[in-house]
């Protein structure tokens, strides 16, 4: 990188499944500086698979929490020898992957007031970890402990309304009763334990870093309501947890100041400020400038939809966590599996593996397939729990096969009702300025997007958010130098580069749509009695 001029300006990470990512955004918010080192690429003394380690029962899947550490330790030396003024740094924030714990052995908190500064971070925090191994957020090991938790407080309903989701194997609460259960000698020499987002938050402060409201909604610890631990759930989990960890702040906290480690080892100055670490999807949320009303639709390898909530409205599916960048109000997650898996799939089959030939389908055939409804999950589906392709005529008769170009179309428009059928359940409404903000890969085929915007009836916009965790953060960042003068958010970041029109919805859309989402649903409902037999 070229010798940077001085820009005063904040961080973003992200400390992600795969890679930490740093991002460097000035004051009139552009990204100026990036940087990441990938787990698999860098460190390979740690022989993870996209950043993990999937043990032999196929359900523990874990990340060596000095992996973590050092590649810190490597972007940092990397910044400071492409010459990057860290002396320019307002305040930093970043973000973590949800989920996954870390576990301080007693007496590391000595150790990170004391770091010298003639030493990497690795190199120092080796002996600071009761264990090494984290449990991340594709764990899926902890089933047992769910049904525990769910019984203490009632039901998974109970739970759902307590701490934003029924339980689930990934989330935290889950993860340390596993741990207390099977390696109590660990759990007692656990001085804290912090999530992802706050312990790479700990590393920057020289101290611990509090779990903040919207991560902390991802444990199924924390009553999301009144913003404090949940005691029935912790004395579900483990014994005394509550200080093991810490008071939960809110997500645009400053925590304090960077610790003198970096000021004396980088340059950074003293006052500079670590704002609160969050989730990386709660940061990507900050980072697209997310809005009441407005939903984000992330068209990756599973599809991840965000919506912003002012009320929660906790149901069996999905996650509400508390908003990041207002703590009045909520933001809801669904993930739905089958995304670019069976989309790719489907035009592997049926258009030769080109997109061109895809989108041929899309431009040839109609708005609402001449009735023709699919189904298609060819891996179990999260939202709902449905397996398999099913495919139905206008009359709702079940039918083996569509023509190729009906069956892409059965299936780009399935899935966009799916979305707009389970966001309505976590409370969406189509509102007056409701904009959707479509990221992920398949948001680069505008004919995909033109089906996202006639099945929703609201345009359809897209933004650059291959960094939006670590720009989500950064924006945080500022946000935080702000903090105490009741400023929001948007008004911080007002100027950051506008999202771009890609599709609006085509006139007529919503006729065709309203009495063809009903089908769907009425359709959906009768293949899960059929799979899982009639509701309790
Ligand atoms: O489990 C998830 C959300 O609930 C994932 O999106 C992780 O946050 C990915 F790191």
């Amino acid at each position: 990188m070229a010798e940077h001029a001085a820009r005063r300006c904040c961080l973003g990470w992200d400390f992600s499944t795969q890679q930490v990512k740093v991002v460097a955004v000035d004051a009139e918010l552009n990204v100026f500086y990036e940087d990441s080192v990938l787990f698999d690429r860098d460190l390979l003394e740690f022989g993870t698979q996209g950043g993990v380690h999937v043990h032999e029962d196929g359900l523990t899947v874990t990340s060596p929490v000095l992996m973590w550490v050092q590649a810190l330790d490597i972007i940092l030396e990397k910044m400071k020898a492409s010459g990057f003024d860290f002396s320019q740094v307002l305040a930093l924030s970043g973000a973590g992957q949800q989920h996954g714990s870390v576990y301080w052995k007693a007496g590391a908190s000595q150790v990170l007031t004391s770091l010298s500064p003639d030493l990497l971070l690795h190199e120092q925090l080796q002996a600071c970890f009761s264990i090494r191994d984290c449990p991340v957020w594709m764990d899926s090991s902890t089933t047992a402990q769910c049904r525990q938790l769910e019984a203490t407080v009632g039901g998974a309903q109970a739970l759902s309304c307590l701490t934003g989701s029924r339980a689930y194997e990934r989330f935290t609460g889950n993860q340390i009763a596993k741990l207390y259960q099977q390696n109590p000698e660990a759990y007692s020499h656990t001085e804290r334990i912090s999530l992802v987002s706050s312990f790479a938050a700990s590393l920057f402060l020289g101290s611990y870093s509090p779990i903040d409201y919207s991560d902390g909604s991802g444990m199924n610890l924390l009553r999301i309501q009144d913003k404090v631990w949940s005691q029935a759930c912790l004395g579900a989990c483990a014994p005394h947890l509550e200080e093991k960890l810490g008071l939960p702040v809110p997500s645009c906290s400053v925590v304090g100041a960077i610790s003198s480690y970096f000021v004396q080892r980088y340059g950074f100055p003293p006052g500079c400020k670590v704002v609160a670490f969050t989730g990386d999807n709660p940061a990507s949320l900050a980072g697209m400038r997310l809005e009441e009303g407005d939903i984000a639709v992330s068209l990756g390898t599973s599809d991840t939809l965000f919506l912003w909530l002012q009320e929660p409205t906790p149901t069996l599916e999905g996650h509400i966590f508390c908003n990041p960048v207002d703590p009045q109000h909520y933001m809801a997650l669904l993930c739905f599996k089958n995304g670019s898996l069976m989309r790719e799939k489907i035009r592997d089959e049926l258009a030769s593996s080109s997109w061109s030939e895809f989108s041929k389908a899309l431009q040839s055939t109609e708005m609402g397939n001449s009735g023709n409804l699919g189904f298609y999950f060819d891996v179990m589906e999260i939202t709902p729990e449905i397996i398999g392709r099913h495919r139905f005529s206008a009359e709702n008769h079940e039918v083996s096969a569509f023509p190729w170009d009906v069956e892409i179309r059965a299936l780009i428009e399935g899935q966009f009702m799916a979305k707009k059928i389970h966001a309505e359940g976590l409370g969406y409404r189509v509102m007056p300025k409701t904009k959707i903000l479509a990221t992920g890969g398949a948001s680069h085929n505008r004919d995909i997007l033109q089906v996202l915007a006639d099945v929703f009836g609201t345009p359809v916009y897209v933004i650059d958010t291959a960094n939006s965790a670590c720009v989500g953060s950064a924006y945080r960042a500022f946000h935080g130098l702000a903090a105490g003068t009741d400023v929001p958010f948007s008004e911080v970041v007002k100027l950051a580069p506008n999202p771009r029109l890609a599709a609006a919805p085509t006139p007529g859309a919503s006729q065709v749509y309203e009495a063809l989402l009903q089908r769907y649903a009425m359709l959906e409902q009768r293949i899960l009695t059929q799979t899982r037999g009639p509701p309790e």
